[in-house]
């Protein structure tokens, strides 16, 4: 069964501890996220995670076949068009010209774009086209393990929704696993199995997990809303962000 496995896991850069025994279990077709203060070390550790950073203390064991990163920002290359920076990964795994092509456009259109925008470069795209681009990109080869970097955080309320539902449809249809950080405790409850919360003092880590239960099918605005408000009433989660209720 393809799984990635955290144990143990601590990370300093240079004297300054990150990280302090990290320890979770991504399983097939599950969604973690990981949400928490800025500076908590979020990003580091999916960075770990996904072998952007080596992991020096602990053990991170990843069986899944691949996976594939889409970022905050889209990150996509300037001298190439929307469709070739689609077609980017599928070219890099060998797969034929024609057929890379015919695939970045099929996921292009799902993705919102239109045929006008094809030949494009990311200069003339708005965010929210870039942001679909990389999106496109991350999930065009079909990778059993997705990792997110708050993909969602720069987008207006409509847009945010329809990538969200096209990436919870993806997790249906292919039992896509997705590890993700998110500042945006909606979008986690919307999203995950289970809800990492990291605390940032004094050293990085796991204040709690929370797990959903629930089929994301059945999660409406007002489950959504319900859950948000009744997280921002745990005590745990006032500390970790450093909330302050009055
Ligand atoms: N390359 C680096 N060298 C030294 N310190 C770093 C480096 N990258 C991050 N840090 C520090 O590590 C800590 C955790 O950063 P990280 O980006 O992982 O947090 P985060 O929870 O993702 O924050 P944010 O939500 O603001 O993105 C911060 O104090 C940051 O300054």
């Amino acid at each position: 069964m393809e799984r990635l496995e955290v144990k143990n896991v601590n990370f300093s850069f240079g004297f300054k501890e990150i990280l302090e025994d990290i320890n979770f279990v991504l399983e097939k077709g599950k969604v973690i996220s990981i949400v928490g203060p800025s500076g908590g070390g979020k990003t580091t550790l999916l960075h770990l995670c996904s072998k952007i950073l080596r992991v020096e203390d602990g053990e991170i064991r990843n069986s899944f076949h691949s996976s594939s990163f889409a970022f905050q920002e889209p990150r996509l290359l300037p001298w190439k068009n929307v469709i070739d920076n689609i077609a980017l990964g599928l070219l890099a795994k060998k797969e034929r010209k024609d057929i890379a092509i015919k695939k970045a456009q099929e996921i292009a259109l799902k993705f919102g774009l239109e045929i006008d925008d094809f030949t494009k470069f990311p200069k003339d795209l708005s965010g929210g086209m870039k942001q679909r681009v990389s999106f496109a990109r991350a999930l065009v080869v079909n990778p059993s393990l997705l990792f997110l970097d708050e993909p969602f955080s720069a987008l207006d309320i409509g847009l945010k929704k329809e990538l969200q539902n096209i990436l919870i449809e993806t997790i249906n249809k292919e039992n896509l696993s997705v590890l993700f950080i998110t500042h945006d405790l909606m979008e986690a409850i919307k999203l995950s199995d289970e809800i990492i919360v990291l605390k940032a003092e004094p050293v990085g880590h796991i204040a709690k997990k929370f797990s959903i239960d629930i089929s994301r099918d059945k999660r409406d605005d007002e489950f959504v809303y319900n859950e948000t408000a009744k997280f921002l009433k745990d005590k745990i989660i006032i500390d970790s962000f450093e909330l302050e209720l009055r």
